[in-house]
């Protein structure tokens, strides 16, 4: 199956002060799964999100594709020949980030055949009613603007946006940060039903455990540009070895979406409360020496001693 992977990934953004916002990090995204980012604000999950997208050049390391395409691949609409080329797209936070507030609907979500160059009008039309509808919108949405929809409606048209062209991985950074639960929660049963029918591969960059839980694959958990945990989603949700990672499930996030959750504070009150720790091994994970382990079938984590914990 084809991935898209990334390699010993970093990087380093070098304003008055440097930031190594990703170090050393390796993942896989194969067609048809999700993989999900989580972490606190600032451990890095952006940054390697948008290395992922194209946006942000890496420092050091690679990215390419492995494997052999299997076949099972399907486009969500035919738009003649647009080639064969593994494609990445990225659905943003708020979706103001992916749509040009002048543009309609339909010039928005037909942007990237026309980057293509795709130039055959009645194909382009076709394929954006037909992708429109896959994610729940029909053709009256066309002609509205941004300001004339609702942010999951909004979210939806992002969404048909990044899929019209047919991409191997999209790249879904906190997609329903700005969305109420309801609203949410419809977004996720569309991404599945869209992974289910295109094999599309997922990124998803999130706060929102419950999305994890519905979606993801795969869990790596990021913590100062590292990564500290990764494994099989129900592994990592039921039985984390991390300290860290347990505090980042246990803790509840706020109803309000507005409000941000920060899991390293979490993990500061667990301290006070307890009076333990949040890691036994304090100062381990910005070690270089120490990387991750495997410790069971594809459950790694950085520091073994705190299997322990
Ligand atoms: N363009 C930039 N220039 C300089 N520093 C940056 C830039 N983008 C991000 N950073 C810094 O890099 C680090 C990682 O940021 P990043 O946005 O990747 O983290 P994140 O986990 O996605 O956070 P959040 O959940 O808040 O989006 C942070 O310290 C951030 O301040």
């Amino acid at each position: 199956m084809r991935a898209l992977t990334l390699t010993d990934a970093s990087v380093i953004y070098s304003g008055r002060t440097k930031v190594h916002a990703v170090q050393g990090v390796s993942l896989s995204i194969p067609e048809g799964c999700t993989v999900a980012l989580v972490g606190e604000s600032g451990s890095g999950k952006s940054s390697t999100a948008r290395v992922v997208a194209g946006l942000q050049q890496l420092t050091a390391g690679s990215i390419g594709w492995t494997g052999e395409p299997d076949g099972t691949f399907t486009a969500p609409v035919a738009v003649g020949d647009i080639g064969d080329r593994p494609r990445v797209q990225m659905v943003f936070q708020h979706p103001d980030q992916s749509l040009d507030p002048m543009w309609s609907v339909r010039r928005s979500v037909a942007e990237p055949l026309r980057r293509l160059g795709v130039k055959d009008r009645d194909a382009t039309e076709t394929a954006v009613v037909t992708v429109l509808e896959k994610v729940g919108l029909d053709g009256d949405f066309l002609d509205r603007r941004p300001r004339e929809l609702s942010g999951g409606q909004a979210q939806r048209v992002a969404v048909a946006r990044a899929l019209v062209a047919s991409p191997n991985v999209v790249v879904l950074d906190e997609p329903t940060a700005s969305l109420d639960q309801t609203v949410r929660s419809r977004l996720i049963a569309t991404l599945a039903g869209l992974q289910d029918e295109f094999g599309t591969g997922y990124l998803m960059v999130t706060h929102d455990m419950s999305s994890v839980q519905r979606l993801a694959d795969t869990v790596l958990v990021m913590y100062r540009g590292r990564l500290l945990e990764t494994g099989p989603t129900e592994v990592i949700l039921s039985a984390p070895a991390h300290p860290y990672t347990r505090a980042l499930i246990d803790a509840v996030p706020p109803i309000d979406p507005r409000v941000r959750w920060d899991p390293a504070a979490v993990a500061r009150d667990m301290a006070g409360v307890s009076g333990a720790t949040a890691c036994p091994v304090p100062g381990a994970c910005t070690d270089h020496g120490i990387g991750l382990v495997e410790i069971a079938p594809g459950h790694r984590v950085r520091c073994t001693t705190t299997t322990q914990a």
